[in-house]
């Protein structure tokens, strides 16, 4: 086995999926190859000069995006063997509140973007430039900080906007709570490649071979994980973890599906490239004066494939063709099912996700009041038609602002997650518990009367009251007010219900706190 090493850009994501598939497939000890795949960008946020590992040959092989073809320019040995990404998904990443809806809204807003020469002399995002060139921003006057690419500096409104791949942090950002805006370079006419596989002329011309066999196993591996997406994912946490929190299994296959886009497996072959293409990009970097010409035919790596000779040529190419193409038709077919089968599974996943979070409380892990008026409305209707019991408790912690200010927020949410758990603990399954507010839980009882409804309420109050929360040398007790409702036959609707249990539960505040409250007093 012939050592190689394989040099990324970033940190270890699905990214570079192709590359662990191919490992994990043994499509590189097909060819006689163990690669080291080594991540780009390591604790504390120091990245690794890609272009420079493969020129300087610390490493054969490496992943980046067009600004190879601005290194080439320049005089550097690189080679393009494979355009993994048939579009780029780097962006401007911004939140929805600092209102910059396009690159000419910047004016004096604080960015991050990687707009200098790194120390080792290599420009590190020709794509940014190439934008921000194109919309007439004077990039002398932006008021820019060297990129951290950390997006808590976007939430902590450090930065306004910075660089982002579209795979992932827009993704981030929203599932941190916060409204991503994203800004294309291709909207301002830079539409280039994205992630490209390249190598140094010295090791093309040293290993002809060996490049030609990591070139193939790679796209067979690409291959492998668009059919296996979760299996990779597996593979990458398991074998490549991540340091970073954020990517997680959910977001790994999130961006497993987002790189479709980019990387098109189901309408074009993995790692296609096309000339007049590259000419184009060429073109635009001239333009902006980032580039000088280019010989693309030096630049573009030539798959070779072996040629036969004599007579039979022309048969062997026709019958070849024409297996070719039935292979690729089955094989596309079969891709493009279960792409789609995948899908639709992430889908329904995310959905259902996506309902659960918008029904629960993050806090406390209890149902959230939207959930519980959905809840009330089915069990009032259902209660009524069939002349069933209904009770309804409502909860409130005394004097929780004292404990707020007294031990500080955080002990205050500790109050309300021990609350929560005692509510679990004393209702029956059929139950159902919610947030209803700040301090304020209710409880749905079906096939309870008032009296069923106080006994749970009393085995509560009496949980509550030998709880403790110690924090420090301190120890916090809190006491609760509930007021308890039935279902009365001349309840025209839900709020009616509702409407008695707060009530009744104020004037268990009035009556002094720390008491339940289930019949109306003639005030
Ligand atoms: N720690 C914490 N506090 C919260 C949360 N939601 C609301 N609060 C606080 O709950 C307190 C409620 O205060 P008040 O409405 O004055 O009620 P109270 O102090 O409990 O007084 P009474 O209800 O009259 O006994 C406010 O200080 C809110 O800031 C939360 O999620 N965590």
């Amino acid at each position: 086995m012939q050592p190689v090493t394989l040099q990324l850009p970033w940190s270890h994501q699905f990214q570079f999926a192709g590359y662990y598939a191919a490992e994990m497939q043994g499509y590189f000890a097909d060819e006689g190859l163990e690669v080291e795949i080594l991540p780009g960008l390591l604790p504390g946020g120091n990245s690794v000069n890609v272009v420079g590992e493969v020129v300087f040959q610390q490493a054969e092989f490496g992943v980046t995006r067009s600004d190879l073809l601005v290194h080439r320019a320049r005089g550097l040995p690189v080679v393009m063997l494979a355009s993994i990404m048939q579009r780029s998904p780097a962006a401007f990443i911004s939140l929805q509140d600092f209102n910059i809806q396009g690159l000419e809204d910047i004016g004096d807003a604080s960015v991050s973007l990687p707009l200098m020469l790194d120390e080792r002399g290599a420009i590190i995002d020709v794509e940014v430039i190439a934008a921000l060139e194109k919309a007439g921003v004077d990039i002398s006057s932006l008021n820019n900080q060297t990129p951290s690419w950390d997006l808590q500096d976007l939430q902590q409104g450090k930065t306004q906007l910075m660089l982002g791949f579209t795979t992932d942090a827009p993704y981030i950002l929203e599932r941190r709570g916060y409204q991503p805006r994203v800004i294309l370079p291709e909207d301002y006419g830079i539409d280039v490649y994205g992630d490209l596989l390249f190598t140094s002329e010295a090791t093309l011309r040293e290993a002809p071979q060996m490049v030609a066999g990591f070139r193939r196993a790679a796209i067979r591996g690409w291959q492998y994980a668009f059919e296996h997406p979760e299996v990779i994912a597996d593979y990458i946490l398991q074998h490549y973890p991540p340091y970073e929190a954020d990517f997680d299994r959910d977001f790994l296959l999130n961006e497993a599906m987002l790189l479709q886009q980019y990387i098109q497996p189901d309408l074009i072959e993995i790692g296609y490239t096309n000339i007049e293409r590259w000419q184009r990009i060429l073109n635009i970097y001239r333009e902006i004066g980032l580039t000088g010409p280019v010989e693309l035919e030096q630049f573009i790596y030539q798959v070779r494939i072996a040629a036969p000779s004599k007579w039979y040529k022309p048969t062997i190419a026709v019958l070849l063709i024409l297996f070719s193409l039935s292979l690729l038709l089955v094989f596309r077919l079969f891709q493009s099912r279960r792409m789609l089968e995948f899908q639709v599974r992430y889908r329904e996943k995310r959905e259902s996700q996506l309902q659960r979070q918008a029904e629960t409380d993050p806090l406390t892990g209890l149902d959230n009041r939207r959930r519980f008026n959905l809840e009330l409305e089915t069990l009032f209707w259902r209660a009524q038609r069939h002349q069933l019991k209904l009770a309804v408790i409502l909860l409130d912690i005394d004097h929780f602002k004292k404990i707020n200010d007294t031990f500080g927020h955080p002990v205050g949410d500790r109050v309300l997650c021990n609350l929560a758990e005692l509510c679990r603990q004393a209702l029956r399954e059929s139950d159902f518990a919610c947030r209803y507010g700040g301090e304020e839980f209710a409880f749905l009882l079906p096939d309870s009367d008032l009296s069923d409804a106080v006994a749970i309420a009393e085995r509560l109050a009496q949980s509550i009251e030998d709880a403790e929360i110690i924090t420090g040398d301190q120890r916090v007790r809190f006491t609760v007010s509930m007021g308890v409702a039935e279902l009365a036959p001349t309840d025209e609707n839900a709020e009616q219900l509702i409407h008695r249990a707060d009530v009744l539960m104020y004037q268990a505040k009035r009556s002094g706190r720390n008491s339940i409250q289930s019949v109306l007093s003639a005030e």
